[in-house]
């Protein structure tokens, strides 16, 4: 883990701390300190009125005292506070530790002190609001962060909240307390008005986008939550808060999804036709399930095994390093993507959209059990190497995976590979292309009045599977599931742009 401040705190013999063998040292990261507080011994108090038992020996033979609290690593990206509590004979001393200590943390400024906190009460198993105010906040106050909550009352509140109201000047980050919907809304509202702020055409799939200055903190309260997992390699709401607050950070790729030249979302994790389009279409009339509901319709849509015709193209990112195949994996501070990110550096136009760019575009034409464009790994709980193992958070392209029509069983080994050690890449139906951009064109595209799935869809399906040459009962279009929300067009054009443009909270070491 990159931490912006290598200062330690060493601390010698002569304080004796309250935690395992008397007199040894301690050593502490000052970036991971979280707060530092000194205790009146005497009283039994510390100085934020709370009791705390302490040993007999000590307050006789030391007794002046201070508590410093600290990220431990504990298994499996989990971070949890910790206490360590100093003693000593003199009051100076401990007054001059305290003081070093709170000086050395104010001089990180990387670190948070004002928070504008959204909270979806209906994310997930609907306990965003108990998680926040029983595992995060304490932590927040402990670290001396103010923050202002709103607990949202409708779908696009925080989105629409941040776009237009919300004074961002006041605060050094926003903190998305939900699943990855919600963190979706959270990017749609700081990049759209960002763009508008700088008069960019969102519209317009050329144009660079301009990166948010403020930081996004995910505290994860969803049913998939992989965005955060990707990110944080774990979505547990106090390993969050504790990368907030000691202000990590990491930039994450933003693709922009348009329709005929028209904008119609941001993506940052998975973009998915067939297969994961259907699975979220159904589950989204099963949302009373919970995260249940991706079991059941997952299940559904593996039975139906419906497949989809259609033209992909794309443009191979032939100027970059690493391959969706690697071994290697996005970590903190990751290479690949610091190569990588230079090529959008601000002084220089994206090679790929110059003229003399190799490569040039790729068409394929097929039937597809699946289609999916993972910006980032989409690791989650369900599959904890995701989607595309070796792809990069910030690195400026999507992996694009094309699963072709092939029998049940391949697909349901395919499926099972997600959850295994074994390649999913590696079977004859299956190929990955790491893109800069991709264009999906269905194959009963009507382009000029082009579908609205939601409105026309049904009656559409029904007329074309009759004509359908193909028809054993697939019908003729999916729907695209872009980070969690189904788009309304069935033809799409993909761009990642502007990257690095955002950070999320955090990326695990
Ligand atoms: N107060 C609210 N009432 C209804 N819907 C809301 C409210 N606040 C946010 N939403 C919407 O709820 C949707 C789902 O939220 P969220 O992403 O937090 O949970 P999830 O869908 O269970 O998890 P995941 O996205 O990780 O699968 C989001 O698309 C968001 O727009
Ligand atoms: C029959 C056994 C099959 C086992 C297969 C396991 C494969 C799991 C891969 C999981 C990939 C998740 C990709 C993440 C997508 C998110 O942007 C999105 C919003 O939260 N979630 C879903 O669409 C929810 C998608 C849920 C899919 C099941
Ligand atoms: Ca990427």
């Amino acid at each position: 883990m990159h931490h912006p401040f290598k200062v330690g705190f060493c601390f010698p013999k002569f304080l004796r701390r309250d935690k395992g063998e008397s007199g040894t040292s301690h050593g502490v990261s000052v970036s991971e300190i979280l707060a530092v507080r000194e205790l009146d011994v005497d009283s039994g108090t510390k100085d934020d009125g709370r009791w705390q038992k302490m040993p007999q020996k000590s307050t006789e033979a030391y007794p002046y005292a201070f508590t410093v609290s600290y990220v431990e690593r504990a298994w499996q990206h989990r971070w949890r506070c910790s206490d360590v509590t100093f003693h000593c004979l003199e009051g100076a001393l401990c007054q001059q530790w305290v003081q070093t200590i709170r000086e050395q943390l104010t001089a990180l400024t990387s670190r948070p002190k004002h928070l504008l906190v959204y909270i979806n009460p209906y994310g997930g198993k609907q306990q965003g609001e108990r998680i926040y105010e029983q595992k995060v906040a304490p932590l927040f106050t402990l670290a001396s962060i103010s923050t202002h909550v709103i607990v949202t009352e409708h779908a696009n509140h925080a989105r629409d909240h941040l776009r237009t109201e919300a004074e961002l000047k006041k605060y050094d980050g926003v903190v998305c307390v939900g699943g990855d919907g919600m963190f979706s809304e959270m990017v749609h509202g700081l990049v759209s008005r960002t763009q508008r702020d700088n008069g960019v055409d969102q519209n317009s799939p050329e144009e660079k986008l301009v990166p948010c200055t403020l930081r996004i903190g995910i505290i994860p309260a969803g049913s998939t939550d992989c965005i955060c997992y990707a990110t944080v390699g774990i979505n547990d709401p106090v390993t969050s808060a504790l990368h907030i607050i000691v202000g990590d950070a990491q930039a994450m790729d933003v693709c922009s999804v348009h329709h005929n030249n028209t904008f119609l979302r941001y993506s940052v994790s998975l973009l998915g036709y067939g297969f994961y389009g259907d699975v979220l279409a159904d589950s989204e009339r099963k949302r009373w399930m919970g995260p249940a509901r991706y079991d059941f319709s997952g299940f559904k849509t593996f039975l139906t095994h419906h497949y989809y015709e259609g033209t992909v193209s794309f443009l191979p990112a032939t100027d970059i390093l690493g391959t969706p195949r690697d071994k290697t994996r996005c970590r903190a501070g990751c290479f690949i993507c610091q190569h990588n990110g230079q090529l959008y550096s601000e002084d220089h136009q994206p090679l790929f959209l110059l003229p003399e760019y190799k490569g040039g575009w790729r068409v394929i034409r097929g039937k597809f059990l699946a289609i999916n464009a993972a910006s980032m790994s989409c690791a989650c709980p369900r599959s904890p190497k995701g989607l595309s193992p070796a792809a990069h958070l910030a690195d400026g392209t999507t992996d694009l995976i094309l699963v072709r029509k092939c029998s049940r069983f391949n697909f349901l080994r395919h499926l099972l590979r997600h959850t295994s050690k074994y390649d999913q890449f590696d079977m004859t139906f299956v190929e990955v292309h790491r893109v800069r951009r991709f264009r999906f064109t269905p194959r009963y595209c009507q382009s000029d009045s082009e579908l609205d799935l939601r409105e026309n869809g049904k009656k559409l399906f029904s007329q074309i599977c009759r004509d359908h040459p193909a028809c054993s009962c697939s019908p003729a279009y999916s729907s695209w599931n872009c980070d969690g929300e189904i788009l309304p067009h069935a033809a799409i054009e993909n761009l990642p742009v502007g990257q690095p443009s955002l950070h999320s909270s955090v990326k695990g070491t």
